[in-house]
Order: C-alpha cells, then sequence, then structure tokens
C-alpha cells in the first residue's frame, strides 16, 4: 500500500490521536472558565473504532501514535486504547500529552499496555499561579504526575509550557532549573491561535526569541544541528554544553511546517491534515456504515493529498479554524 505523502513530498510517519475533548483544566490559552460544549457521547469513537482506524494508518506507513486530547487521562479505557495499539503489526510507538492529573495512578497501568513516554504540561510551579492559569488548584497533581511517570520509566519526561506575557513569562529560569534538577526534558511553546475564545494576540505571545533572551540571562545556550531536528516541533539547544537540552517550539514565528509529518484523528473520527487546517474529512461515517479498511485507506490518503504546505497565521486573510485546540489535540 502506498504511503502518507503529500503533494510537497512530505511523508506522513506520525499520527495524533485526540482520545477525548474533555479536560480536567481550563488553561487559559485553550478555553474559557466554564469550557466548552462538549462533544455529544454517540460520536465519540470506541476503543475498537480508534484501533481499527489507527490499525489502517499503520498500513499507510504511521510509525508513531500520540495519545492527546481534551485531556487523555478523562477517558476511562484509556489503559485498553494503549493496549489495542500496541497489539497493531507493526507496533508503533506510543507516546501521551497530558496535563499529569490523575497520571499517579495510572503511569504503571499505563506503561504496562505499551505506553513509552509522556510529555506533561506545566506553565508554573507556583500554586497561586496554576489556580490563576488552569482555574483549578491541581499543581500538586500534575506534580505527582510528572514524578509518577518518571518512576514508572516513561522517559524521558518532555515538559510543555506555554509563556504568556505578563503572566509566566518571569518564571521561564526558575522551571528550567526545575527540569535540569530532575532530568526532564523543558520545551517552551509559543502560544498558537487556537483557543476556543478567539481571543489570541500575537502581542501578548512570548516568541522563540523571547524565551532564549530570558534563558540565556542564567545558562549558556548552544543550537543542536539542524540535521537532530528531524520532523520535531522542538528547536533544542544544549544548556551549559549539555548533556541536558531545553526547547523552543516557535510555531508562529519560526514554522516547521516544511518537514511536517504529523496527521490527527479527532475524538468524533474525523481526519484532520493539518493543527489549522479549516476542513475535515469525516471518516466515523464510513467506519459505521460498513466501510472497507481499503475505503478508509483512501479517506486517509485523500486528506493528506489536500494538506496545504503551510499554516498561514503570518499571512493576510489568516483564519483561526472553527475547531479549537482541546477538540484537534494539540
Ligand atoms: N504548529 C504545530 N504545533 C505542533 C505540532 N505538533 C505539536 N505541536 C505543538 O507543540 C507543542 C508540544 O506538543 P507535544 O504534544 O508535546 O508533541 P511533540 O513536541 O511533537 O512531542 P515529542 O515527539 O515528544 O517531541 C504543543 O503546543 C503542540 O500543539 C504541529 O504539527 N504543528
Ligand atoms: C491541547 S493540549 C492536550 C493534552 C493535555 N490536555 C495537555 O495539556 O498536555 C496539548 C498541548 O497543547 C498546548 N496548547 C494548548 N493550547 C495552546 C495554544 N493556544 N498555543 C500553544 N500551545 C497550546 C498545551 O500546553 C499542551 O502542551
Ligand atoms: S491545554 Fe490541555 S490541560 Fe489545558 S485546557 Fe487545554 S486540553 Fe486542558
Ligand atoms: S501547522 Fe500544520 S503543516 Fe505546520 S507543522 Fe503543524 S500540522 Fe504541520
Amino acid at each position: 500500500m502506498t504511503g502518507l505523502v503529500d503533494r510537497y513530498g512530505r511523508v506522513h510517519r506520525d499520527l495524533r490521536i485526540s482520545v477525548t475533548d474533555r479536560c480536567s483544566l481550563r488553561c487559559t490559552y485553550c478555553m474559557p472558565e466554564q469550557g466548552v460544549p462538549w462533544l455529544p457521547r454517540d460520536t465519540m469513537l470506541t476503543t475498537e473504532e480508534v484501533v481499527r482506524l489507527a490499525g489502517v494508518a499503520v498500513s499507510l506507513g504511521i510509525e508513531e501514535i500520540r495519545l492527546t486530547g481534551g485531556e487523555p487521562l478523562l477517558r476511562r479505557d484509556l489503559v485498553d486504547v494503549v493496549a489495542g495499539l500496541a497489539a497493531l503489526d507493526p507496533a508503533p510507538e506510543i507516546s501521551m500529552t497530558t496535563n499529569g492529573v490523575g497520571l499517579d495512578k495510572t503511569a504503571a497501568a499505563l506503561r504496562d499496555a505499551g505506553l513509552t513516554r509522556v510529555n506533561v504540561s506545566i506553565d508554573t510551579l507556583r500554586r497561586e499561579r496554576f489556580l490563576e492559569l488552569a482555574k483549578r488548584d491541581r499543581i500538586r497533581d500534575t506534580l505527582a504526575g510528572i514524578e509518577a511517570a518518571a518512576a514508572a520509566g516513561l522517559v524521558p519526561v518532555k515538559l510543555n509550557t506555554v509563556l504568556m506575557r505578563g503572566v509566566n513569562d518571569d518564571e521561564a529560569v526558575d522551571l528550567l532549573a526545575f527540569a535540569l534538577e530532575h532530568d526532564y526534558q523543558l520545551r517552551f511553546i509559543e502560544q498558537m491561535p487556537l483557543d476556543a475564545q478567539h481571543a489570541w494576540d500575537r502581542s501578548q505571545m512570548i516568541t522563540g526569541e523571547e524565551i532564549l533572551e530570558r534563558l540565556r540571562t542564567a545558562y549558556e545556550l548552544t543550537p543542536l544541528p539542524d540535521e537532530a531536528r528531524g520532523s520535531a516541533p522542538a528547536e533544542l539547544f544544549l544548556v551549559d554544553g549539555g548533556p541536558a537540552t531545553v526547547g523552543v517550539i516557535a510555531s508562529v514565528t519560526m514554522p516547521f511546517c516544511g518537514t511536517c509529518d504529523r496527521v490527527r484523528l479527532t475524538a468524533d473520527g474525523m481526519i484532520r491534515n493539518c493543527l489549522f487546517a479549516t476542513g475535515e474529512t469525516d471518516l466515523r461515517t464510513p467506519l459505521r456504515s460498513g466501510a472497507s479498511d481499503a475505503e478508509l485507506a483512501d479517506l486517509f490518503r485523500e486528506s493528506i493529498g489536500a494538506k496545504l504546505p503551510g499554516h498561514g497565521i503570518n499571512e493576510p486573510g489568516f483564519l483561526q479554524p472553527p475547531r479549537p485546540m482541546s477538540r484537534i489535540g494539540g
């Protein structure tokens, strides 16, 4: 079967699956405090459906599967999802991006089911600030989740931080010190226009350059060569000569779309060929109407065939996609 190659020669090997749109937090750059209307239950893919579609993707050359959301840990049968994906042939590498709340209770079971590593999002180390940023007093849970992931061997544990001007941008150095102390790999992310409120404001975004400026007040940073980056969103820097690194994901000011190898499947069964795609390909309806694997594979290929060269955020006339981050899976 031919793989998922787009018009620009980009080969897709990474499938990001949103297993739920529900979330335990309300990060201000993602959704409003009152949340967003959740997807109706009957539109959400069952474990069997997720595994079947992932199997089709694997037959098309997908090698890595990332579980995301919403908050993936809110999916009650998450361990079954992981086990089902791990049983695919050839077996993909399975990782997860999470806010860490509840991970202390499930890390070992997820590892035993076949999860190999996790990325945990944490934007501050201060309790009051966490509450202000995520609208929930759960910093202890997130920290316990990070610790449990490392203890369970879900390594490397990567941390994701979105810096916001006047909100947590004074914590860049503290967060890196914390990561270095515990051997976690920290990455700073530029805020993207994907929030449900459509309140993104370029002037509030801390750019990759600004992130580096703040870190260089305390650390010497040396960029790793471009070849080492491959299709990863994070540009890595050695900290004080290494071996520890820090990453910068500058999606807005330094887009990495030219090497994109990602395709997404939403919790309600839509393929998205880009985070910023304004259109989607419905897999759920054909799946539930008896489509064959070959027919589903054609839909994957069609979606990738229509993929645009980049996100267009910096072009005039850019329109934020109607589907917010929490329903896409970052
Ligand atoms: N623009 C853009 N941002 C992305 C893409 N993939 C991930 N991100 C963003 O990068 C940040 C970190 O994402 P993660 O889920 O940790 O994924 P990752 O950085 O690819 O993970 P690793 O493979 O572990 O390095 C999040 O804010 C994502 O939304 C992408 O394809 N395009
Ligand atoms: C949408 S979340 C889903 C998984 C999980 N709930 C979490 O927070 O890790 C995935 C990643 O996207 C990031 N993210 C969410 N909204 C963002 C935005 N507007 N710009 C940049 N990154 C964002 C989060 O910080 C997180 O690292
Ligand atoms: S970024 Fe993740 S944890 Fe925060 S509200 Fe969005 S989905 Fe939830
Ligand atoms: S914005 Fe779209 S094209 Fe660019 S890297 Fe992300 S998913 Fe790929």
